[in-house]
């Protein structure tokens, strides 16, 4: 039987709600076989991380090479990539691999505070992993970062993800989890040609541990299915969307998403 196939490249969460955790889940959730390359291993929870462990930037590449020398990938994911080394490792090998269709969430600092990406990486991650994005998905204080820029309106987001177009990726997705516009949350998408805003009611819950994660796994494996950016983005809100609805009371801090709502929804 064949099945579309994805990588995520990305931080272990012991307390699986986000990272590679929520990304295998949310892979297996639309159909498609999840590879995992581990950047770090992170001692968390639902309340805190307590400490973060790099692997060797060998171990890395050797994860890396194990997949590119075997299996055809058809859409990678990549979220906490730590620091400068391991990120020139992954950019290289992403396009020596020739793979493709990229998801680029440039995850900087957990819901519950700490900070899973070295600062002094921030330029690494512009020059070698935003022109490889076919899609970007930062969260309002990750593109203020990326794009040294305050964002207070939905102008600044339009012209943020305008500007991120502009540092070489394809397109991009500002999450608006953090700044929620009245009852609403809205992300905004652009491709380099027009925008397109998703707005959704927004869901009264503190379970939002592994959001970013889970809506970026999720528009990867739309990809890896064939399915274009803006519709593999429409599913992917879609899913995210139902997964915060459903959001689990796990652990005494952040709950995860849940990542089987969409499937025992019926969808
Ligand atoms: N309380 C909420 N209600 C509905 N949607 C939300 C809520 N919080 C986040 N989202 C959505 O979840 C996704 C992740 O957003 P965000 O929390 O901004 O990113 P991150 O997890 O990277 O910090 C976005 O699509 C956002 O609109
Ligand atoms: C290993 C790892 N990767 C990413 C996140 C960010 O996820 P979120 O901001 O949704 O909590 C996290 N907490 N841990």
């Amino acid at each position: 039987m064949n099945i579309a196939r994805a990588l995520t490249i990305a931080g272990s969460d012991s307390g699986g709600g986000a990272g590679i955790q929520a990304d295998l889940k949310t892979f297996q959730e639309l159909d498609v076989f999840g590879m995992s390359v581990i950047t770090a291993v992170t001692a968390q929870n639902t309340q805190e991380v307590k400490s973060v462990h790099p692997v060797p930037v060998e171990g890395v590449e050797e994860q890396l090479q194990a997949i590119a020398d075997d299996i055809h990938v058809d859409a990678v994911k990549t979220g906490m990539l730590y620091d400068e080394e391991r990120i020139c490792v992954i950019a290289e090998q992403i396009k020596k691999a020739g793979w493709k269709k990229v998801v680029v969430d440039p995850v900087m600092v957990a819901t519950t505070g700490m900070s899973l990406f070295q600062k002094r990486a921030l330029s690494a991650l512009i020059e070698y992993m935003v022109p490889l994005a076919t899609i970007l998905t930062p969260n309002i204080p990750e593109a203020e970062v990326l794009t040294d820029r305050k964002i207070e309106t939905l102008d600044d987001r339009k012209e943020a993800a305008r500007q991120l177009v502009d540092m070489g990726a394809k397109s991009v997705i500002i999450k608006g989890g953090h700044q929620a516009e009245g009852e609403h949350v809205i992300d905004v998408f652009y491709d380099g040609e027009s925008y397109h805003t998703f707005e959704r009611p927004r869901v009264e819950t503190t379970n939002t541990h592994g959001t970013g994660c889970t809506f970026a796994s999720a528009i990867a494996a739309n990809l890896a299915q064939g399915k274009e950016i803006f519709q593999a983005v429409e599913e992917g809100k879609a899913f995210i969307h139902t997964a915060i609805e459903h959001a689990l009371d796990v652990g005494h801090g952040h709950g995860p998403t849940n990542h089987a709502a969409w499937r025992f929804q019926g969808k």
